[in-house]
Order: C-alpha cells, then structure tokens, then sequence
C-alpha cells in the first residue's frame, strides 16, 4: 500500500470579489459576486512508504493547497487521497496518529511557556504513557541537540531553536507520515542544515515517509531523491532530480581556468558563454555534443583546468517556472 495517493485532486476556491471603497461594499453586501481560484488543477502521484519526495513550485502554485487536502484540512473539489490507508478528510483518531504537517510559518508551541510543557500536552492528546513520552522526547532532543533548551520559556529560544522544538512537538506521536511546508524557513544556513540533517536521520531511523516544500533548494538536493514539480496547480514534473536535469536541462556546464585571457568570441566556438570573468570562464554545451567540445577545448584553448557540472538546479528550475505552461503560451 503507498504511503500517499492523489488521485486527480482538483481545489477550487471561491473568492468574494469586492469592488474599492464604500460603495463597492455596500454593493457587495446586496449583489454578491465571487470568482472561482482554481488552486489545484488535477495533481496525481503516488508516494511509497519510506520515501522522501521535494514538492517544488513557485509562490501560488498549489503546494500548500495539496498538502492541506492531503492532511484533511481542506476537501478536494474532485479527486481522491488516501494516506496511510485513510481519506484524510474524514480526519479519524487513527490517521491523526500516524501523519503530522509542520508548518515553517506557524507554530503551536506556546509562547510563555516552556517546550516542555507544550510537548507534555501533545502526549496527552496522543495518550502516550509517561515513560514512553519522556524516551521519546529525550531521544528527539539528543538527535535535534536541543537538551538544555526545553525547560526556558519558547520566547527565549533562538528561531532555529524554535523550529527544532516544533519539530520536536510535531513527532511525539511517531507519524508514519510527515508532510513539512517550508521547515527551514528564515533560518540560518546552519539551523537550516541541522533541520536537514535531523529530517534525513529520523527518515533512516524510523522509516518514515516525508513529503516537503522548501525555496531552498539545498533542502532537496540533500533530502529528496525524488521531485514533484507544480505550476499553476499543475503538475509538470514527477522523477528524480536527474531526470529532471535531463529533461528539462539537455546541458551540461563547462567551467575552464585559462592560462591567459581569451577573447569572449572565441570561446563561443565552443559553447555559449555564461560567464567569462578573468581566466575564468562558464561555457553550457549540449549534453550530445559534450565529449566533441571537450575535445575540441582542449585542443585549442590554453586550458590549466576543466571541469564538467551539472547546471545549478536553482537555475534550471527558474527557468522552467518562468516559461509559460504549454497550453498557455
Ligand atoms: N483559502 C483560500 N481562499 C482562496 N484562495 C486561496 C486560498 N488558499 C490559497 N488560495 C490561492 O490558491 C493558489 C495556490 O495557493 P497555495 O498556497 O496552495 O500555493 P503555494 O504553492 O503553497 O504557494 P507559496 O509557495 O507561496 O506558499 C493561490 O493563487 C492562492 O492565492
């Protein structure tokens, strides 16, 4: 059985739309008038348990959305999930017990009080016994690092800190199942990768199956072995982030360290030129032409040093988001 189905899942919102100022609510208040914001668009996958899977997209393009039918907080306009075996929009006991969705925008730990006691509250509502809540949040603490830190007031903690704890609060229960929009969100390159590095034990550790969104995407590089793009609701891409190079980038890139200087034109026989700065140059050259123009660099440049690169991901997926989907353009 697959840890996550979508089946064709469509969300559609309905949106009042007000005209500007008094009058225009006035009017609003007798005539309504709404227009319809089609979020998801008919997203379809399958997740296996144990998995770890980076949802990409651009701002508005359905992730949230998806997560939020996937968790049960909203209901598909049409389609169907199952996770962990349940409709998620029946949100029963059992389900509830084996996902969670941490938000990196919203936090349930409380303010004022310690970690601590909000993790004491969590187990109550998951009715774990006392010695097997204090086993589980110790263990949490000592791969989050975060001992020494759960007895201080939440306002007292760094938002590096913070995240650790709302991670800590939202795994209590063991979930089978973690749904994780923007987790590293504003925090600092090493907060951020000590998130990473405690997702990516506790998936080996507990075999849990992640599903994530991140702007980062270093957080994917080094989590997900599998990718989901969406845009405009759509799905554009389900593969690994190899496949996706591959087929949305038929490139590769060539950095050169030069011996002297060489003119920019030159360099342009072999490539188009990224970058040229110094010595050092960028050329991108077709992934079928790569063995040839190496060969040919190499035969008439001053070359002290070649390497061949992926194209940066980050600069392969922009690309992809800025172009307009094939329907629409
Ligand atoms: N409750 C809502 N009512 C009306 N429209 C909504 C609602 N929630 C989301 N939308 C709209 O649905 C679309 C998808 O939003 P969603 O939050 O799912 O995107 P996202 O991919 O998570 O974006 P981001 O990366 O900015 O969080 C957007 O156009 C958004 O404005």
């Amino acid at each position: 059985m697959s840890a996550i189905l979508a089946e064709n899942l469509v969300k559609r919102y309905l949106v009042a739309q007000k005209p500007p100022g008094f009058w225009g609510e006035v009017r609003h208040f007798f005539l309504r008038a709404y227009k319809v914001v089609e979020a998801v668009r008919g997203v379809s996958f399958r997740i296996e348990p144990g998995e770890v899977v980076g949802f990409l997209g651009p701002n508005g393009a359905g992730k949230t959305t998806t997560l939020k039918m996937l968790t049960g907080l909203v209901h598909p306009s049409e389609g169907r999930a199952l996770v962990a075996g349940h409709v998620p929009q029946r949100r029963e006991r059992a389900f509830l017990r084996k996902i969670t969705l941490v938000m990196g925008n919203k936090q349930q730990l409380i303010w004022d009080l310690p970690a601590w006691d909000s993790f004491r509250m969590n187990a109550a509502v998951y009715e774990i016994p006392e010695g097997e809540f204090k086993k589980r949040a110790w263990e949490l603490a000592e791969m989050l690092g975060l001992e020494g830190k759960l007895h201080q007031p939440v306002r007292k903690l760094s938002l590096g800190e913070r995240m650790k704890a709302e991670l800590l609060a939202a795994l209590l229960h063991r979930p089978e199942v973690l749904f994780l929009d923007e987790p590293t969100l504003g925090l600092d390159v090493n907060a951020q990768a000590a998130v990473r590095g405690f997702l990516k034990e506790y998936n080996r550790r507990y075999g849990a199956t992640l599903l994530l969104t991140s702007h980062y995407m270093a957080d994917i590089t080094a989590l997900a072995e599998r990718v989901l793009l969406i845009h405009r609701g759509r799905l554009l891409f389900d593969g690994s982030l190899e496949a996706l190079l591959l087929r949305f980038a038929p490139y590769k890139e060539v950095r050169l360290s030069l011996e002297r200087p060489v003119e920019e034109g030159l360099l342009a026989h072999f490539g188009e030129v990224r970058a040229l700065e110094g010595l050092e140059a960028r050329l991108i050259v077709p992934r079928d032409r790569l063995l040839e123009a190496v060969g040919a660099v190499l035969d008439h440049l001053p070359v002290a040093d070649l390497e061949v690169k992926e194209p940066p991901v980050e600069e392969v997926i922009g690309r992809i988001f800025q172009d307009p989907l094939p329907e629409e353009a």
